[in-house]
């Protein structure tokens, strides 16, 4: 059974374009989880232009699935931009406090759109692998954020997280026929087999969406975890969002 966690940083987005708790972030993610979600990811961002520092405290005071965490663990404090709205802690300080169940490290720029790489092992490997001891010594399950790349997925190994994600973009665009979908689905199911053989667990995410997300869950070997946001809350707008929720369990291959 491949895990559905539904990513609330757009439901922050819309949240933060008025000075009040509408759309509430716990409120949505009980929603979710209500409608079957089988955890939360928030991936809050120094700007903290969606997901805030208080809503990752927000949500751990109530969620009894599972909460995944995902960020840049070289994000230090910043000062809020928005009255009413604390400082960003830094990114490892804030997993410190919060102590969630998974955190999903991403070689993330401060100011960058969205995610738009996986790490690379080779130059940031000995900067990773302490703050990784450091999560798991705190009882924290951790993931790195990766490409579907052999060599570096070996290197992930070596690095002693207990999973990875992989990075879906590429897979997302060629599946909407931007690129050789069978060549890219290939890295991605080669990238799977290196995990297992190097003991790895597997997520994914960025990008998946109801039209990719069921060949990717049915071929991609092995694995655990979905995160999915952006095109579930744009679903949502649609069919409404237990439905959505309930679709995307679907696609996953379960009723
Ligand atoms: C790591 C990853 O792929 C997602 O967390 C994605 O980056 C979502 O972040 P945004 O919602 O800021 O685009
Ligand atoms: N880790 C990926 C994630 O949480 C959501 O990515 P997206 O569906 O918003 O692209």
């Amino acid at each position: 059974m491949i895990a559905l966690s539904v990513n609330l940083n757009k439901i922050a987005l819309i949240r933060n374009s008025r000075d009040t708790t509408n759309p509430d972030i716990p409120l949505h993610a009980q929603m979710c989880i209500d409608a079957g979600a089988d955890g939360i990811t928030v991936h809050p961002r120094p700007d903290q232009r969606h997901i805030r520092a208080s809503d990752c405290f927000d949500l751990a005071a109530m969620l009894q699935v599972e909460f995944n965490i995902e960020g840049n663990p070289m994000a230090g404090p910043r000062k809020s931009e928005r009255d009413g709205v604390d400082d960003y802690p830094g990114f490892m300080e804030l997993v410190r406090a919060i102590r969630p169940a998974q955190c999903t490290l991403v070689p993330d720029g401060d100011d960058q759109l969205t995610s738009d790489h996986g790490f690379d092992l080779k130059r940031d490997g000995d900067k990773v692998a302490p703050l990784l001891a450091e999560l798991k010594s705190l009882g924290i399950r951790t993931s790195l954020f990766m490409d579907p790349d052999e060599e570096q997925i070996r290197l992930a190994a070596q690095t002693g997280t207990d999973r990875i994600e992989l990075y879906t973009e590429s897979y997302a665009r060629a599946f909407a026929g931007q690129g050789d979908l069978d060549t890219i689905h290939k890295q991605f199911v080669r990238a799977a087999e290196v995990a297992a053989e190097e003991g790895l667990g597997l997520n994914a995410g960025h990008d998946l969406n109801l039209d990719n997300l069921p060949h990717f869950a049915a071929t991609v070997p092995g694995l655990l975890e979905v995160s999915i946001g952006h095109a579930l809350t744009v679903d949502a707008l649609r069919m409404g969002l237990a439905n959505t929720v309930a679709a995307y369990q679907r696609a996953l291959g379960k009723n």
